[in-house]
C-alpha cells in the first residue's frame, strides 16, 4: 500500500486542545477541497521530506509514493511520541494505507470532514480525530447541502468513544457565517468533546476578538468552547 506524503517530522500540537502533546507529523500530499486560507502546499509532492532530528530544518528527500512500512519505520525513530498526525492535504483520501499502518503508537487524524465513506473505513483505527468543520462561502443551496451533509455523516461516523476522542476546530475569519456555523454546530455537538474555534493566521480578513468571544458565549450554551489560536507559527517550528 502507498501515498503521497509531502513530510513527516516530530514537533509538538501547535493547535487544539492536544496542544504542546510531542507528536509525529505525517502529511498525505493532496486535498479534495482549496480552503481559502490553507497554509499548507495544494500540489500533489514528488517528494517527502523527512527531519530525522526534530527541529533543525535538516531534511532527507524520498520519492513518492512511500509505502505503509516505510512510514512505520521512520516513525519508529522517534521518541517519546503521544500520538502520530496524520494529516495534509486530506488523510481521509488515502484511508486504506491508513489502515495498513502498524505503528505502535495511537493516530490522531486531522481532516476536513467530507468523505463519510472514508470515515467508516479507518473508524477502529483512529484514538483522535480533530474534525474541521469547513465553512464554504463560496458554496450555496443543494452543493452546500450536500457539503454539510457530509460534515455531519463524518462526525457521527467518528463521534467520540470509550476508544475515541472527536473534537472539531473551526477556523474563524472576517466573513465567517456565525447562523451557519451555529447549526453545524448544534448538529454536531453530540459528538465531539469540545469545540475549538481557531483564529485564522497571516489573513488580512482576521476576526475581531469580540466577534470570538460573541461566537464562544453562544456555542457554551451546548458545548465546551474554546478559543485557541495556532501555537506552532508562534514557536516557529513545523
Ligand atoms: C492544513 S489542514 C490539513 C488537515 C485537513 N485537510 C483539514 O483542513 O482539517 C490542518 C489544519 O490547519 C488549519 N489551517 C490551515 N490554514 C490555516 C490558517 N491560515 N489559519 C488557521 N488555521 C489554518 C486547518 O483548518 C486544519 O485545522
Ligand atoms: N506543530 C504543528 N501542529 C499542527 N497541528 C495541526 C497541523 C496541521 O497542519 O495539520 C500542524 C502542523 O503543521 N504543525
Ligand atoms: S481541507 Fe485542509 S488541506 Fe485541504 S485546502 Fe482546506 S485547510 Fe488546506
Ligand atoms: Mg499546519
Amino acid at each position: 500500500m502507498q501515498a503521497p506524503i509531502s513530510e513527516i517530522f516530530c514537533s509538538v500540537q501547535g493547535e487544539g486542545p492536544y496542544v504542546g502533546t510531542r507528536q509525529v507529523f505525517v502529511r498525505f500530499s493532496g486535498c479534495n477541497l482549496s480552503c481559502s486560507y490553507c497554509d499548507t502546499p495544494q500540489e500533489i509532492a514528488s517528494q517527502c521530506r523527512f527531519e530525522p532530528e526534530p527541529g533543525t530544518s535538516v531534511f532527507e528527500y524520498m520519492s513518492n509514493p512511500l509505502t505503509a512500512e516505510k512510514v512505520d519505520l521512520l516513525i519508529s525513530g522517534f521518541n517519546n511520541i503521544h500520538s502520530v498526525s496524520l494529516t495534509g492535504g486530506e488523510p481521509l483520501l488515502y484511508s486504506d494505507f491508513i489502515k495498513h499502518m502498524q505503528t505502535s503508537y495511537p493516530l490522531y487524524l486531522e481532516s476536513n470532514m467530507t468523505l463519510p465513506d472514508a470515515a467508516r473505513n479507518i473508524r477502529d483505527n483512529v484514538a483522535y480525530v480533530s474534525g474541521d468543520i469547513k465553512l464554504i462561502d463560496k458554496m450555496a443551496g443543494s452543493e452546500l447541502e450536500h457539503h454539510l451533509d457530509s460534515t455531519i455523516r463524518c462526525f457521527r461516523q467518528l463521534r467520540s468513544t470509550s476508544e475515541r476522542i472527536c473534537f472539531s476546530k473551526i477556523v474563524i475569519s472576517g466573513d465567517t457565517d456565525m447562523q451557519l456555523l451555529f447549526s453545524v454546530v448544534d448538529s454536531i455537538s453530540d459528538y465531539v468533546s469540545c469545540v475549538v474555534l481557531q483564529p485564522v493566521t497571516n489573513s488580512p480578513n482576521s476576526a475581531d476578538v469580540r466577534v470570538l468571544l460573541d461566537i464562544q458565549d453562544r456555542l457554551l450554551d451546548t458545548v465546551d468552547t474554546r478559543i485557541i489560536p495556532q501555537t506552532h507559527k508562534m514557536l516557529g517550528c513545523l
